[in-house]
């Protein structure tokens, strides 16, 4: 008799690229798990970086996908035959060993995998995290079952149907979900800064300038947790040490959800995730968007938070040291304010964000 283990459906999830797409990814991946299936993660060199969290019953397959959006003329003129590859090489996986379902998060290493979902006809669905879709993600989306949204409104491709789950977060966070918030009082004051996945120069170069210029009741309290690019990082420990500031300054924090359910206060790129683990665990934030982003959709991200009332948004291009010290001090000196935006801020959480995508997933793999 066959074991339980190999009679399991499989799911196979699709992600690359960065953290951002890997994150949704492993949370969908631990509820699958837990609910009895097989998963096997399909991702480039790139994304695997970024798959140290997942549960080790994941079962790994690096594939190979270019972009033609990217690179140089060589490079360009070499990616359909990567990504050609790396779809014959999916088909003869399919093959091998058929999955039930085919989840694709985004980002172009998930082409192969799509592509032989949309081939072999087996059962697929996408999810975007963001309002503004992301290219590979738009290019799949009227050839999938289901197209489920992190963030809404989301613009889809004239007569796609998407239903909106929220963005998935990882069991780590969930643990903490709503923990509860200590307003910023006579103690330490934990201060989190985080660059989305990779993390942001931006914020090296003005966060540490601007704490430096808080008053001396609440500077010489602070426990910054800041992550810094690693080519950034000595001039940030090198900042904070010289303003008297007990800093620590990695270039990724693995402990993320603990670090946010101590922090008084999170300043912020505005990803998708990070803003869905902010609100998840329920603290104020002050978000600075990375107006590059496809379809500026991290300014749209972080205006759901700040007409909530829950974070300060300073948009980069006004970005600078006085007015971010105005803020940090604003909500550290008013523990009744920096309540109620960690009160805001929960309000617009999606812990079930998983258990919608698993629904569907369910209904439509076979
Ligand atoms: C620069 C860029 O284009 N970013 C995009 C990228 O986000 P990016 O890859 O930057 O990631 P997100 O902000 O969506 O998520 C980052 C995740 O990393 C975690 N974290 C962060 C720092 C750290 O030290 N440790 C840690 O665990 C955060 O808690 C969060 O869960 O994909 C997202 C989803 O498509 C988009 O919304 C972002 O706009």
């Amino acid at each position: 008799m066959a074991s339980p283990a190999t009679t399991a459906p499989l799911a196979l999830i699709a992600a690359g690229g960065t953290g951002g797409h890997m994150f949704p990814a492993q949370a969908l991946a631990e509820l699958l798990l837990a609910e009895g299936w097989r998963v096997k993660l399909s991702t480039d060199d790139r994304g695997a970086r970024y798959a140290g969290g997942f549960p080790e019953a994941v079962e790994r397959s690096i594939v190979r996908s270019a972009t033609t959006a990217r690179g140089g003329l060589a490079g360009k003129l070499a990616a359909p035959l990567k990504i050609a590859a790396g779809v014959l090489s999916a088909q003869a996986a399919f093959r091998r060993n058929r999955p039930a379902v085919v989840i694709g998060f985004g980002g172009y290493p998930t082409i192969p995998a799509m592509s032989a979902a949309v081939t072999l006809g087996v059962p697929r669905m996408i999810h975007e995290q963001n309002g503004v879709m992301g290219r590979v993600n738009r290019l799949f989306a009227a050839r999938v079952q289901r197209v489920a949204c992190g963030t809404w409104p989301t613009d889809l491709p004239a007569g796609v149907l998407g239903l909106h789950t929220g963005n998935p977060v990882r069991q780590a966070v969930l643990d903490q979900t709503a923990a509860p918030y200590s307003p910023p009082g006579a103690g330490p004051l934990h201060l989190l800064v985080i660059g989305g996945s990779q993390g942001a120069r931006v914020l090296s170069d003005v966060v540490p300038a601007a704490i430096a210029a808080l008053p001396p009741h609440l500077r010489t309290r602070l426990r910054v947790s800041h992550q810094a690019r690693t080519e950034d990082a000595d001039r940030v420990i090198a900042a904070y040490a010289d303003a008297g500031i007990a800093a620590d300054v990695q270039p990724f924090f693995t402990d993320v959800p603990e670090r946010l359910a101590r922090a008084q206060l999170v300043v912020s790129r505005s990803g998708a995730s990070s803003l869905a683990d902010i609100t998840v665990i329920g603290r104020p934030a002050i978000l600075i968007p990375y107006a590059a982003a496809t379809g500026d959709h991290q300014t749209a991200n972080a205006q759901s938070l700040a007409e909530a009332g829950a974070a300060l948004v300073h948009p980069e291009s006004v970005l600078d040291a006085p007015s971010l010290t105005r803020d940090i001090r604003a909500i550290l000196s008013d523990p009744a304010r920096a309540s109620q935006m960690a009160s805001a801020a929960l309000s617009l959480a999606r812990p079930d964000a998983a258990r919608r995508l698993y629904d569907l997933v369910t209904e439509i793999a076979r």
